[in-house]
């Protein structure tokens, strides 16, 4: 894998500003920078260890179902979060009750990852009010329980509880962050929440608006 994007330095300043393109004027979402912050996501997770690869290999195999939409023949019509929704809706692309011909449709897809961006929200308002003495271990698990746990199964539910417990501490996690000393990542993840949350809840009105929330 070396040489891949995947492993090239994670940069919060960076998965930002993907965050922050991922937005238009009237508050579409563009599929090519929201899977392009999931990329930059997956990349500080690669460094964090091996011990996470089978959480980064699903995140990478659900980017990876999404650029392939993105990149096909009717890739103009996943440009954004709401004309892919459309789109699959009115051509029955979707499997709206369970598993059957559309099982990497891009609805399913994006909201695997939809489910893992409350989490990640979650977790960086944790890290951001933390403080010094705090375990990153917790954080991350209380935030998991609270979110993408439900939907998981006991074995993955286990699986994770086990990674967790590999997460560097607090400080080690902050520099992993590549923006400078603690007070300013802090301040830099006080920039980024308001983002994500907004992604967010456009995502989660959209999918509710189309009842997709509990797609098998
Ligand atoms: C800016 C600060 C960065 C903080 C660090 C963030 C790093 C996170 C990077 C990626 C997160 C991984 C996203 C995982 C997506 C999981 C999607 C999912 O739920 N998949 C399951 C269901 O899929 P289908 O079977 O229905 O297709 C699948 O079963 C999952 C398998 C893998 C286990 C997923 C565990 C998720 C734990 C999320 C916490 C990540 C912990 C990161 C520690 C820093």
């Amino acid at each position: 894998m070396a040489g891949t994007e995947e492993e090239e330095k994670f940069s919060l300043k960076e998965v930002l500003d993907t965050f922050k393109l991922c937005l238009s004027d009237s508050k579409e979402i563009y599929l090519e920078q929201y899977v392009a912050g999931w990329r930059g996501l997956v990349r500080l997770l690669n460094s964090l260890g091996s011990v996470f690869g089978f959480i980064s290999s699903d995140a990478v195999n659900k980017i990876n179902i999404l650029v392939a939409h993105l990149k096909g023949e009717n890739g103009s019509r996943y440009v954004t979060v709401q004309s892919m929704v459309a789109y699959e809706l009115e051509n029955d692309l979707v499997d709206l009750s369970k598993r059957g011909s559309h099982p990497e449709s891009g609805c399913r897809t994006l909201l695997r990852l939809h489910r893992a961006l409350r989490w990640l929200e979650l977790f960086l308002e944790r890290l951001r009010t933390s403080g010094e003495d705090s375990k990153t271990s917790t954080m991350c698990s209380e935030a998991y329980n609270e979110s993408l746990s439900r939907h998981h199964p006991w074995v993955i539910r286990k699986a994770a509880g086990m990674a967790f417990c590999m997460i560097p501490g607090r400080p080690a996690f902050l520099e992993a962050m590549n923006v400078g000393p603690p007070e300013q990542v802090v301040a830099k993840l006080g920039e980024a929440l308001p983002l994500i949350s907004e992604v967010y809840q456009i995502t989660e009105d959209l999918y509710s608006r189309h009842s997709l929330m509990d797609l098998p």
